[in-house]
């Protein structure tokens, strides 16, 4: 059995060696020819899978991909042509959830505005959405949800209408996936009208897909008003964001939010597993078995931590500002975003540190928002 993979795509050897023989290929550049002989094809968000790719191939038995997002993927043309599909919901949201929840401290301790005082509007309160609002609660930030369909679908937590979060809200946080058409599209969700609607000071962040916000508007409105504070790990044109965007954003990335080595070992494990079934064979590989230990083993708490102290715990176990940094250095090379994707290894979840309470210390919310912990 042919499997090709994308060469971003970790673990494959590991999980897939036994299967098949297994090819990895660059997945942004990706051509029919390259994909004739495949059984298996392992993708991620940056190749569209759909008629073009696989006219020439009559096998394929299977296509996955790690990760939520299916806006690359022609689904009915792959129901047509019968070929099992899966994808990987839900393998990223906690990675996702402490970007954003780290990403928002890191904007406190600029500006001097505590993360405590503010209230975060959530746009699409699916696996990523609840990942950030978990987080966001454990700490005591109050969190307004935003999402049509899980209302009308009767999901029992409370709902805002999006001028409700776009009137009120001092953070706004993207969790949508990309829809070009239907009842709720999100193509342009946030366009220029909705842009220019936004209440002074407001942080709106998008950790989804570049497209939901107009790029350009953003920037037309971004230089007129610098109360806006903004970080983008998603943009339109990936992988070339709009250049003059880039220095107007607060914190920039690669489109890696979702990237943690957990987030990413699963996202493989879940398309292996799905694979197995397929097939008709039985899992035998345990997630422990695949992720290195983390060299941070446990921290001993004396006392409760403060917002600053907050954020330097979970700069231990990930920088963020590193992220940012690079992507500056890189994002205007013609391959430096797709690089930086590409060795992205860096980052873990924040249960890979151990918070040890000797001190019978009321920390609960350390281990809510995350962490694992260890009462003594
Ligand atoms: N930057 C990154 O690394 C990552 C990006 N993503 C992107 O984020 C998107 C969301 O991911 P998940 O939360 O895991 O997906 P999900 O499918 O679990 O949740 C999406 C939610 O958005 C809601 N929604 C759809 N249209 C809406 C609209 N017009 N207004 C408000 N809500 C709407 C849906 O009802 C659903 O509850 C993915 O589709 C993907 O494109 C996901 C993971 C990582
Ligand atoms: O899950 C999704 O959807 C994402 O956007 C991934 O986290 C990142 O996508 P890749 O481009 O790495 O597949």
């Amino acid at each position: 059995m042919k499997i090709i993979a994308d060469e971003n795509m970790p673990y494959v050897d590991a999980l897939f060696s036994g299967i098949g023989d297994i090819e990895k290929v660059n997945g942004r550049t990706l051509r029919a020819d390259a994909v004739e002989k495949a059984d298996v094809l392992l993708v991620r968000s940056v190749t569209k899978v759909n008629a073009a790719l696989l006219e020439k191939n009559t096998r394929l038995k299977f296509v996955g991909s790690a990760t939520i997002g299916t806006d690359h993927i022609d689904l009915d043309y792959l129901a047509q042509r019968g070929i099992p599909f899966a994808n990987a919901p839900g393998c990223n949201a906690t990675a996702v959830g402490e970007f954003v929840f780290i990403a928002l401290l890191e904007l406190a301790q600029r500006f001097a505005q505590p993360l405590k005082n503010k209230t975060v509007g959530i746009v699409g309160a699916g696996n990523t959405g609840t990942a950030v609002a978990k987080c966001l609660t454990a700490y005591g930030v109050n969190v307004l949800l935003h999402d049509p369909l899980l209302q009308k679908q009767g999901d029992i937590r409370e709902f805002v209408s999006l001028e409700t979060v776009i009137t009120t809200c001092d953070v706004i946080s993207l969790h949508v996936p990309m829809i070009k058409s239907g009842p709720y599209p999100t193509q342009h969700l946030f366009d220029k009208t909705r842009l220019l609607q936004l209440a002074t000071g407001t942080w709106l962040i998008n950790c989804c897909r570049g497209d939901v916000i107009d790029n350009k508007a953003l920037l037309d409105v971004k230089i007129n008003r610098p109360d806006l504070k903004l970080v983008l790990d998603v943009w339109e044109g990936e992988p070339h964001p709009l250049p003059e965007l880039v220095p107007l954003v607060e914190l920039a990335t690669p489109h890696i939010a979702g990237y943690s080595l957990e987030g990413r070992a699963r996202g493989s494990l879940m398309l292996y597993e799905a694979l197995i079934k397929t097939l008709g064979y039985s899992s035998d590989k345990p997630f422990k078995g695949l992720l290195e230990p983390h060299w941070i083993a446990r921290m001993d708490l004396h006392q409760i931590p403060n917002e600053k102290a907050l954020l330097q715990l979970v700069r231990f176990v990930y920088d963020l500002r590193d992220d940012d940094r690079m992507f500056r250095n890189q994002f205007l090379n013609v391959n430096g975003f797709d690089h930086l994707r590409k060795i992205h290894q860096h980052r873990r979840e924040l249960s890979t540190l151990t918070l040890v309470n000797s001190g019978q210390l009321d920390v609960n919310w350390l281990f809510n928002l995350g962490f694992s912990g260890i009462e003594l």
